[in-house]
């Protein structure tokens, strides 16, 4: 018979996911998934290592296609022989904080850099990291070669390291090196970052076949994690995807580059030809992670104890930066309880806080998106964290906004099927997803009160 599914490959922060899809109608018919090393620096052979794994655990012998869509922004730097130089470091290492500041500076401010890319720079961004490097390990930074993203990568080793590696726009667009108002590579930023060249790999268009594996499998371009959960849902106009992993990411689909000189949201590109303006915070559903382990409970009690408090926690409050964070750029930041009374003290509060924490810094993501004219009437709710009752059931009070939480799925690894699909049989399917019930808002004074008092915190009003 000859082989007639898709593969779809997630390589996110945590771990590798891999779905089997049927072309037809984007029915996934296995999945198989590998944990990831721990850690904002990786080895990337681990990633093969976990990608061989899941392949192997679902079998490829039916499978004609495949595409990789991957964490964005990590630094794979590698020698002349194609061999990594060190540890990737990832889009949630903060040590080149400073280096992105440095850049700022050297190209005359956040607004030059925004006009020049879309994005000003933040330690997640890949040419940071560069900078970093070449600061910070001249040694290592003297035997680089290339340097590419983890799709990038990993696309590249499933077809078998040929010459010349390809990216797409979506990811290319998180490097601070590829613009997305011009649709180019940037070499001159590049080489500022890194005190010299580099090779890059090439930009392939969305429906193109990359390569194909020693098996035969079609390869498709892949593209950031981001990206690939915006190409397989689809989200309409006034539709925000709000995702929930290791970081917290608010995007939609947009006609136009943004060029936000503040920072907060990145002018990024989507697997489609279109633009994804986006904001990512360091911390989301590890903060409930965290917050649940405080408690000593699974999640499931843990939103039970949510839920059986008040609006507000009766005051107390979370900063949720546990890991420093990035939107605000805040990279040495540390989470705070704040407002602990003797009355207020309880586990129900504890969890409460925990989650509304973790829902305003998200929120304060959909007004940045706003602020750019990026419009925002609904949110559609993906990633582990969304799983949690909690955070379903609080969102939609704190956000301000109706709120779908989708069914859960591995949303970037189906949009990298969708693409290999693409790839394989020369046009875009038409699959669409699942969508369920929308919970409205019920109480708009709940959005006005808790992220007031949130803000006092983050704005160093109240202590
Ligand atoms: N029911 C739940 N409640 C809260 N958090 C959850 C729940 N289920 C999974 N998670 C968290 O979701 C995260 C994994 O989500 P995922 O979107 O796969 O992340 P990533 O893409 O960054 O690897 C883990 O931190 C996990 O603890
Ligand atoms: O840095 C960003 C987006 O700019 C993150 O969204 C990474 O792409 C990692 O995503 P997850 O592993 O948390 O899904």
């Amino acid at each position: 018979m000859a082989p007639s599914y898709v593969a779809g490959v997630d390589s996110s922060t945590q771990a590798t996911k891999v779905l089997v899809v049927d072309p037809s109608d984007g029915t996934v018919v296995r999945e198989a998934r590998r944990p990831h090393p721990e850690g904002t620096e990786v080895d990337p052979r681990a990633w093969w290592d976990a990608l061989a794994g899941a392949l192997g655990e679902v079998g490829t012998d039916d499978v004609a296609a495949i595409g990789v869509a991957g964490q964005q922004h990590g630094m794979v730097l590698l020698d002349a022989d194609g061999q990594p130089v060190r540890d990737a470091l990832l889009w949630n290492d903060t040590r080149s904080a400073p280096d992105a500041r440095a850049l700022i500076d050297e190209l005359g401010g956040a607004e030059a850099w925004a006009e020049a890319v879309g994005t000003v720079p933040v330690a997640s961004i890949t040419a940071t990291k560069l900078r970093w490097t070449s600061r910070a390990e001249p040694e290592v930074a003297e035997r680089a070669q290339s340097v590419m993203l983890p799709h990038d990568w990993l696309t590249w080793r499933l077809a078998g390291s040929p010459d010349g590696a390809t990216t797409d726009r979506g990811d290319a667009s998180g490097t601070g090196y590829w613009s997305t108002v011009t649709g180019e590579y940037r070499p001159d930023l590049l080489e500022m970052a890194f005190g010299r060249g580099l090779d890059v790999p090439r930009v392939a268009s969305p429906g193109e076949v990359v390569g194909r594996t020693p098996d035969g499998l079609a390869i498709s371009a892949g593209t950031g994690d981001n990206a690939g959960a915006a190409l397989a849902i689809g989200p309409g106009p006034g539709e925000v995807v709000i995702s929930i992993g290791t970081s917290g990411t608010v995007f939609t689909g947009h006609d136009r580059p943004t060029t936000d000189a503040s920072g907060l949201v990145a002018g990024f590109a989507d697997a489609r030809g279109g633009y994804l303006p986006l904001i990512a915070t360091l911390n989301a559903a590890r903060v409930l992670g965290v917050g649940a382990g405080l408690l000593g409970v699974e999640f499931e009690e843990f939103d039970e104890l949510a839920l059986g408090a008040a609006p507000g926690a009766d005051g107390l409050v979370l900063l949720p930066y546990l890991d420093g964070e990035r939107t605000p750029d805040r990279p040495d930041a540390q989470g705070r309880y704040v407002g602990l009374t003797t009355a207020n003290a309880t586990r129900e509060n504890l969890a409460r806080a925990t989650v509304e924490g973790m829902l305003c810094g998200l929120a304060d993501g959909v007004d940045a998106l706003l602020a750019q004219g990026v419009p925002a009437r609904r949110a559609l709710l993906i990633g582990g964290g969304s799983r949690s009752r909690a955070v379903a059931t609080l969102a939609p009070e704190v956000l301000g906004l109706p709120v779908e939480v989708l069914a859960p799925q591995e949303y970037v690894a189906l949009g990298a099927a969708r693409q290999a699909a693409w790839a394989l049989q020369g046009e875009e399917p038409g699959w669409t997803v699942a969508r369920e019930s929308t919970r409205d808002v019920t109480d708009t004074s709940i959005s006005e009160q808790v992220r007031a008092r949130y803000a006092d915190v983050r704005d160093g009003r109240a202590r």
